[in-house]
């Protein structure tokens, strides 16, 4: 049987990032991709040109639609755009049988605001508690628990904050630091650093989201929270590398790096 993923994100329409991002990662990684759109952006290599929101009774459809009668095996969020949309979602994936991987998504690659800073209190209290996985880039850390990240050592006591607000894991990605790409995966007992080179590759629009996606389809398989964290790193690692040129600005990771040289 194919396992059943869902996102709860907006749509990119530059295709990198996004339920786009989501889809594409499901597919790659052989499970069944389905998907709750939460709002639509006008996006592309350059920024964001423009974001609306859906309204909250079209979200809630469409998520009931997918779980009532497909089922799923993991969720995964992503941009949420609003305290009203948090909320909502947050009592949703509370309410669903299902592991559920939160990207507390924050602002784009281009610093264009994805999520009002009216929802962070909602992020807090509501949306996090309910997560298996929280994935936070240091900005969302910052932002989320006032704790700035500036090396290494400072994610350890970042990882902690988070986990006060009642994610069962939080991995804090340290995407945005100089030198090597690390990751700090705990449940506040185990610690899982992940290491991987940083590839010298302007084009990485789309790796949070492929991140998540990618553990959200690790644990649909059945794995462990720490073995989907680690094959998921390892995809997004493969994926940065062969990040192309798209547009005149960022471009995106590659999706479907597996499969070159294949078809
Ligand atoms: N240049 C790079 N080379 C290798 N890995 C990278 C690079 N940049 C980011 N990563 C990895 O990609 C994953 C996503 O981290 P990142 O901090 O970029 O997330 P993000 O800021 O949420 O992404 P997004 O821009 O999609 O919101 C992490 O595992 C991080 O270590
Ligand atoms: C719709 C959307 N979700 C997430 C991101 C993450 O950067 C993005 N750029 N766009």
């Amino acid at each position: 049987m194919i396992p059943n993923v869902l996102t709860v994100a907006g749509s990119d329409s530059g295709g990198g990032a996004g339920i786009q991002a989501d889809l594409k990662t499901m597919l790659a990684l052989g499970v069944h991709g389905m998907s709750v759109v939460t709002a639509v952006t006008a996006q592309n290599s350059l920024g964001v040109q423009g974001a609306w929101e859906l309204p909250v009774e079209a979200v809630r459809a469409q998520y009931r639609s997918v779980v009532d009668d497909i089922g799923v095996q993991a969720v995964k969020t992503g941009m949420l755009a609003s305290a009203e949309l948090v909320e909502a979602v947050a009592e949703l994936i509370a309410g669903t049988d299902a592991p559920a991987v939160v990207d507390p998504v924050g602002v784009s690659k281009h610093g264009d605001a994805l999520l009002a800073a009216s929802a962070l209190d909602s992020v807090r209290s509501t949306l996090l508690p309910a997560a298996t996985v929280a994935t936070p880039n240091l900005d969302e850390v910052a932002q989320i628990t006032g704790v700035r990240v500036e090396s290494e050592r400072e994610m350890r006591r970042a990882a902690g904050a988070v986990l006060g607000y009642g994610p069962r894991w939080v991995l804090i990605k340290g995407g945005h630091l100089p030198g090597d790409a690390v990751d700090l995966l705990t449940d506040g007992s185990e610690e899982h650093w992940l290491r991987a080179p940083r590839h010298d590759n302007r084009h990485t629009h789309g790796t949070g989201c492929t991140l998540a996606s990618a553990i959200a389809s690790g644990l649909a398989k059945g794995r462990s929270v720490p073995e989907a964290v680690a094959a998921a790193k390892e995809y997004v690692t493969g994926a940065v590398a062969a990040g192309f040129a798209l547009g005149g600005g960022i471009g995106p990771v590659d999706h479907g790096w597996r499969f070159r040289g294949h078809v």
